[in-house]
């Protein structure tokens, strides 16, 4: 299996493009599936989990080519064939349940396996679940299975409750009240910049949204879908990560195509822990403000507010920070598993069920380290960026799900990093 190897060396100067968002794109390839005519998505990431998405729309008959080494995926959905979704792929990515809404709105029945646990939670779908049932669908758990089934004549409008935030449940409830009979509601919806870039490639459409980017989003259905061609929108993660690279290693990054608005909350963390953030015409510029960085606490939470999947490489730059910080992981039940691997790198993090207490050291030191899931492998990269020595990133396969040329763009800021292949 491949590894990444990080040797620390020193501050880190120049330029990151960063790639369209994997969680846009893996709502947005789905929606293919509510219209015979073609979808085109331009700066698509190039990823694991978008090729497993493409296995997956494939395997029920879709038309998806990956055109511009991969930036361009061309979508038909005309001539489907299957709407059932196995678990063989399912199983690899929990966003395959997204196919679940529009296949379930377009052809009135669908099969989808049920994704199952992940490392950082349970992850239930109940919440998927719940909201097809308020638009009148019959939902029967079988053989690993949601078997689906509308109402003669199609999903009902309804009203949609969710008694937390949910992105997946909002993405996937939202594809399929734009082709449900009348009105559905969705209170309590997720406001994420993926979800308002979902909706506006679903207007592209001719779906009738309004409210998306507020907790409560206003679907009037339609009869069919258009086609439509929509740019996937900047990589908000993907962005928060390389911004921690200039901050946790010193120098001077600009993270080209990144904006403050996507990343408000993150942005005031960096800010009260000393790292300064310019908005500039091509991105965000990204340096210390003096030189160690301070101590902040961190509770994640949905947008607006400090993003789960930022809290690993945010904990990796408090370990080199002035101070203790407290981290709150409010999202996810086991999001922690970077811990003790930082902490074989030196860091010292005491956790305690979803709180984790960082105190900064002064310096981390290289070690073999191994990744157990997508943002606790980019976290220990980051660590091993500032550390003395050489670190050992071990099943980076978890890496290739979210992160495109990884090795490219950070040596290309100076940084000391290589990929070797394993057998
Ligand atoms: C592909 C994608 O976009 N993934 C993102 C999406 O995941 P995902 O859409 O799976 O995350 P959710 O927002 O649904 O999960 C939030 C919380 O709700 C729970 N829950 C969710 C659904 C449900 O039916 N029942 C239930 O109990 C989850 O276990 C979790 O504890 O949002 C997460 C939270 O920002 C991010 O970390 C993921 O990167
Ligand atoms: C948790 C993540 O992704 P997924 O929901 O696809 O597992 C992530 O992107 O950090």
């Amino acid at each position: 299996m491949d590894q990444i190897i990080v040797t620390g060396n020193g501050p880190l100067n120049g330029q990151i493009p960063i790639a369209g968002a994997k969680n846009a794109c893996l709502t947005l390839m789905p929606a293919t599936l509510l219209s015979d005519e073609p979808l085109t998505l331009t700066n698509a990431p190039r990823l694991s989990d978008i090729r497993t998405m493409t296995t997956l729309l494939q395997s029920l008959g879709a038309e998806v080519q990956a055109l511009q080494d991969g930036q361009v995926l061309a979508m038909s959905s005309h001539d489907l064939t299957s709407t059932r979704a196995e678990y063989d792929i399912v199983r690899k990515m929990r966003a395959s349940i997204l196919v679940l809404g529009p296949l379930l709105a377009r052809f009135g029945h669908a099969e989808v396996s049920l994704p199952g646990g992940c490392a950082i939670g349970a992850r239930p779908v109940d919440l998927h679940l719940k909201a097809f049932e308020a638009m009148g669908a019959e939902l029967d758990l079988r053989d690993g299975y949601v078997h689906a089934k509308a109402p003669a004549g199609g999903l009902q409008g309804g009203i949609v409750e969710f008694p937390f935030v949910s992105v997946g449940a909002t993405e996937n409830a939202l594809m399929a009240a734009t082709l449900a009979k009348g009105t559905t509601v969705l209170r309590n919806a997720a406001r994420e910049p993926e979800i308002v870039d979902l909706a506006h490639c679903l207007q592209k459409m001719g779906a009738q949204i309004e409210g998306e980017g507020t907790s409560e989003i206003t679907i009037q259905g339609v009869d069919t879908l258009g086609g439509a061609t929509h740019r996937v929108v900047t990589d908000r993660i993907e962005l928060g990560t390389y911004m921690l690279a200039p901050a946790i290693c010193g120098g001077e990054v600009e993270c080209l195509g990144g904006t403050i608005d996507l990343l408000a909350a993150f942005c005031e963390k960096l800010d009260a822990a000393g790292v300064s953030v310019e908005e500039t015409p091509n991105g965000l510029k990204v340096s210390r403000k003096n030189g160690r960085v301070s101590a902040v606490d961190v509770t994640t939470e949905p947008f607006p507010g400090f993003p789960t999947d930022l809290q690993a490489q945010m904990m990796a730059l408090l370990c080199t920070a002035e101070g203790t910080s407290v981290l709150e992981e409010k999202i996810f039940e086991n999001r922690f598993m970077h811990a003790p691997e930082l902490v074989r790198m030196g860091a010292k993090i005491d956790v305690h069920g979803g709180t984790a207490r960082v105190t900064g050291v002064n310096r981390l030191r290289g070690a073999p380290v191994m990744a157990t899931d997508l943002r606790a492998s980019v976290s220990l990269i980051l660590a091993g960026l500032a550390a003395e020595g050489e670190t050992i990133v071990s099943r980076v396969y978890h890496l290739d799900r979210g992160y495109e040329h990884v090795v490219r763009k950070l040596s290309g800021v100076g940084a000391k990093i290589e990929r070797v292949t394993g057998q």
